[in-house]
């Protein structure tokens, strides 16, 4: 963006710069030998245009809205509308999370996000001995359609976009809200939202897979074809580099193998016969926000551009549309800190200002209790609060990619990209994502970058405020900590005998034998799994029958 002229005269003033630097140093030192950014490289003092020098405007930023898209998915972005708020909720029963979800409506929430229960994450009914003690627990107990219907009471589906982080049994999920949407007059075709399904990121650090990579591979490339066809409008999967970041990875390596797991995806799906053209616009895609506030700005700056080049280069999209990273961003729930929680507002807001920056397409802001407990109404009433401010006040949603050009946002931005190509290209090498989880080689990465960020949290290096600096004696604990009733266990199980003498059980038995021929005979399960679910079949009797099919997996650890 310099001519030569001009970067040799600002190159003189930079190195007289850098020695008078050096002389004042000798006096004022700096507070640190190096500046290390959350992935390890080092932050240099000051950027200047001699870091952006090869930085071709057309080619690597262009106008947002274009290719490759480094400065947005949208032209007007947030001047046209804003990112959907859309805090992640659920706990105990339907009812329950259905009164949080008109809550969150009537508080000024965009869209719906939920959460659901363990069991129902691993396909078990909460009448499972091993449900007990986790029905309602970390989300909303689901067991049948029943439920679904139960949880959108009163919401009209086809007005509010709605994300489900499901994986395993996503094919159940999606099938329930869109039976549930039929009943309430919704066609499917119109229905907006997402599963989360991304099962690849299970096997590596979230943990709730069922089947072994290749049946769940197929389950995933059934609802791309199925989605494609019937529902254009919902988003398939949340390709999710969060988990990979909460497991301790740094920004590079979430990014790294975010992108390694869909390109997995992609290449499934063009092997079942699926032109990516058309798939992949319902692709999307969910990452961190931490602390590291420059670095996380250009971590999402250069994710729309890495994610761009390998639709366009590796697998030659030619629809603009499936180029372009759309992505949901939640703050870091393992930078908040139990001490001091009320900190938390403060680093939930620098986060939330970073994925704002960085372009988000829809965003959960953490409460700041929830290094204690599930998020009480106050918690995430200021949660909510927390993104209108930067919306409504603050003045960044008003301008278009407005970091754009800086010295020091762009050479971090390439820096990133840069390093994310260098993992790419290892995880080629070894034979591709699904091969480099199986060698353990993934995790190893992220228990490495864990451990060092641990080491230095111990030793001082990272100052975590009220954590290994500036403690206070004694802490004021937090008040109104929910807790779920245990009782709802047993309301739950209590509701789910019920349902199982109520419904037609000669229809259910029937529903699940023709599943579990197509899941045999190789056919797309999705509009099976429909039938099923219209007919009350329970989330844990679907997943047993495409058990018996699948089979199940289990994880080699890696130490
Ligand atoms: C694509 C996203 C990221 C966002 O979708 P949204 O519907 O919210 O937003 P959107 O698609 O950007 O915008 C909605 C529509 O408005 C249009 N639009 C937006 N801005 C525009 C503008 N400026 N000009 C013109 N049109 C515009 C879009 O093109 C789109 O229309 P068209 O569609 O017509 O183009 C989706 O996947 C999503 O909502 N994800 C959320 C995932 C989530 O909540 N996950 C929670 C995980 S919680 C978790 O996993 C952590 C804890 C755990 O482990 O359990």
């Amino acid at each position: 963006m310099y001519d030569k002229e001009q970067l040799k005269k600002i190159a003189e003033v930079f190195e007289h710069w850098q020695q008078q630097t050096e002389n004042d140093m000798k006096k004022f030192p700096e507070r640190k030998q190096r500046f290390l950014s959350s992935s390890g490289y080092e932050f240099k003092r000051c950027y200047t245009p001699l870091d952006v020098a090869e930085l071709d405007y057309l080619k690597d930023l262009g106008m947002p809205g274009d290719y490759p898209y480094t400065r947005g998915v949208q032209r007007t972005m947030y001047r046209g509308r804003l990112w959907t708020m859309r805090q992640y909720a659920g706990f105990g029963t339907a009812e329950e999370t259905n009164k949080r979800f008109k809550y969150l409506l009537q508080q000024g929430q965009t869209g719906l996000s939920v959460a659901f229960d363990l069991p129902t994450q691993i396909g078990y009914d909460s009448d499972h001995p091993l449900a007990e003690g986790e029905v309602g627990r970390v989300g909303v107990a689901v067991d049948s359609l029943r439920d679904i219907e139960i949880l959108f009471d009163g919401i009209p589906l086809k007005d509010v976009s709605t994300s489900m982080t499901i994986n395993s049994t996503a094919v159940i999920l999606l099938s329930m809200y869109a039976v549930t949407a039929q009943k309430q007059g919704a066609k499917i075709e119109e229905l907006r939202g997402t599963i989360q399904n991304d099962i690849l990121k299970e096997y590596i650090a979230r943990g709730t897979y069922i089947f072994p990579p290749e049946p769940s591979m197929k389950i995933v490339t059934d609802i791309f074809e199925f989605c494609a066809q019937h529902m254009p409008k919902w988003n398939t999967i949340s390709i999710s580099g969060y988990h990979i970041r909460e497991a301790g990875a740094s920004a590079v390596q979430e990014l790294a193998f975010t992108f390694g797991d869909a390109i997995a995806y992609v290449e499934a799906a063009i092997k079942a016969g699926l032109d990516p053209n058309v798939f992949g616009r319902q692709l999307s895609f969910f990452f961190a926000a931490h602390n590291n506030f420059l670095e996380e700005i250009a971590k999402f700056r250069a994710a729309r551009r890495i994610w761009a080049k390998i639709m366009k280069e590796r697998f030659n999209v030619t629809n603009q549309d499936a180029m372009r990273l759309r992505f949901h961003t939640q703050t870091g729930g393992s930078t908040l800190t139990a001490q001091q929680p009320l900190n938390n507002i403060v680093r939930v807001a620098i986060q939330a200002l970073a994925a704002v920056l960085g372009g988000t397409q829809s965003l959960h802001t953490n409460s700041f209790d929830e290094a204690l407990g599930l998020p009480t109404e106050q918690s995430v009433q200021v949660a909510l609060r927390t993104q209108q401010i930067i919306a409504y006040e603050s003045g960044v949603a008003d301008i278009v990619d407005p970091l754009a050009g800086s010295f020091a946002v762009e050479a971090l931005t390439n820096e990133i990209e840069e390093k994310v190509w260098e993992y790419l290209e290892k995880i080629d090498a070894l034979g591709g994502m699904v091969r480099a989880i199986e060698l353990g080689y993934v995790q190893k990465e992220i228990h490495k970058s864990a451990y060092e960020q641990q080491l230095a949290i111990e030793k001082g290096e990272q100052i975590v405020v009220g954590v290994n600096a500036f403690q206070t004696k004694e802490e004021k604990p937090v008040e109104n900590i929910l807790k779920v009733d245990p009782a709802l266990e047993e309301k739950q199980k209590e509701s789910l005998k019920q349902l199982r003498e109520q419904r037609d059980n000669r229809a259910v038995a029937s529903a699940l034998k023709e599943l579990k021929q197509a899941a045999q005979e190789g056919k797309n399960i999705v509009p099976y799994v429909f039938e099923a679910v219209k007919c009350y079949a329970t989330l844990g009797e679907i997943s047993d029958v495409l058990r018996e099919v699948y089979g199940e997996y289990t994880e080699s650890t890696s130490i």
